[in-house]
């Protein structure tokens, strides 16, 4: 686009497309979604740098919703939905979150302007503490098995998102909060965090469908000893072994994600069918099994000494702050 010309106002100074799109999102702008953006458009747009103008525009086309412990915001300039987990303290994954982050996530696929997500955190510090320890200790019998279906259908939606996924991991990410982040396309973490699935140490094992990824991206060896251990791995070493793609300063994580996904120019059908080539084995073998993997859940969890640890665990994340 030229500097200093308005495809807002007349339309000039773009493509049809580009147009278009303005069109559409003035349109939408005119429920009153942003009317003092709209009017500070209006009003200087005409007068201002290509770049500032560029600016200008994002502020117009973002709309963002927040639910559920969920922020969405869409920037219908780029196709890109920005997912950000906003469940303080520690995004920590219950059965209701688990079900919003499954509905949340259906609703983008179907979103035709949504050509690519952002899955990251509003909350500093932590991208997500993984599964809620509190589902899992004395449980009720009938939600641990809801809890652990909603776990199942979130990540298989998750991991066979046909649109690209990009993890932005802004904190720490053990266990659950790792294989989101295992399950985007591509993963850019913030240094000085750590990442891994660190279940042994609670007292419990990792579920074949989490081991399939870690495997996957570490190797037989380098999982068999970081699976047994609960290792969690520094930002540092996450990328040495392939578990992240890249790290960066935490202000740096959200624009080198974006850099990252608008050179990503890939004909989205070739892409798309590419990934389902790779995955589907995996998340059908979990679609196939999931009431014998739930029963496995349930059996592991109710055994008296997983109990006992849980308890123990829960009671050590408490005692850190006296
Ligand atoms: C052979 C048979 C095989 C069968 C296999 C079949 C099935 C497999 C069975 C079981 C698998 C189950 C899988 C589980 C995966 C998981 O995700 S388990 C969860 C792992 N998560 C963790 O270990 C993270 C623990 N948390 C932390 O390390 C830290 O909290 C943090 C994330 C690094 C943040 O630290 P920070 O200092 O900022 O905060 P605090 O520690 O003070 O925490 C604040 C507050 O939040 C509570 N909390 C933290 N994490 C969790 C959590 N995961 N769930 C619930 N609550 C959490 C913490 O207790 C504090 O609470 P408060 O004191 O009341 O404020």
């Amino acid at each position: 686009m030229r500097a200093g010309t308005c495809a807002w106002n007349c339309g000039r100074g773009g493509s049809p497309l580009r147009y278009a799109n303005a069109e559409r999102s003035m349109a939408a702008l005119r429920t009153l979604r942003f009317p003092s953006c709209l009017a500070f458009c209006r009003k200087h747009v005409n007068s201002i740098t290509g770049r500032s103008f560029a600016k200008c525009q994002a502020r117009f086309l973002s709309s963002v919703t927040e639910r559920d412990g969920l922020q969405v915001s869409h920037n219908s300039n780029t196709g890109v939905v920005t997912l950000s987990m906003n469940k303080p303290p520690v995004n920590s994954l219950n059965l209701e979150f688990l079900q919003s982050m499954h509905k949340t996530l259906g609703e983008i696929q179907d979103d035709q302007d949504c050509r690519a997500v952002i899955l990251t955190s509003g909350l500093t510090n932590i991208f997500c503490a993984g599964l809620d320890i509190t589902e899992m200790y004395q449980p009720d019998d009938k939600r641990l098995r809801e809890f652990w279906t909603s776990l199942q259908d979130m990540w298989i939606r998750l991991y066979s998102f046909p649109k690209t996924t990009m993890a932005a991991i802004t904190g720490h990410s053990p266990a659950g909060g790792a294989l989101l982040a295992m399950s985007c396309d591509y993963r850019v973490m913030a240094e000085n965090f750590t990442i891994g699935l660190n279940e042994t140490k609670l007292g419990i094992v990792a579920p074949t469908w989490f081991i399939d990824l870690y495997v996957g991206i570490l190797g037989q060896r380098l999982s068999e000893l970081a699976l047994q251990t609960g290792k969690l791995f520094t930002s540092e070493e996450a990328l040495k072994v392939g578990l992240v793609d890249q790290v960066v300063p935490l202000n740096d994580v959200i624009p080198t994600v974006e850099k990252e996904l608008s050179e990503w120019k890939i004909p989205a059908l070739a892409r798309g069918m590419t990934k389902d080539v790779l995955r589907r084995i995996y998340w059908r073998k979990l679609q196939e099994t999931q009431d014998v993997d739930t029963e496995s859940f349930v059996f592991l969890i109710k055994q008296e000494k997983v109990q006992q640890t849980l308890g123990l665990y829960l009671q050590s994340l408490k005692n850190k702050k006296k």
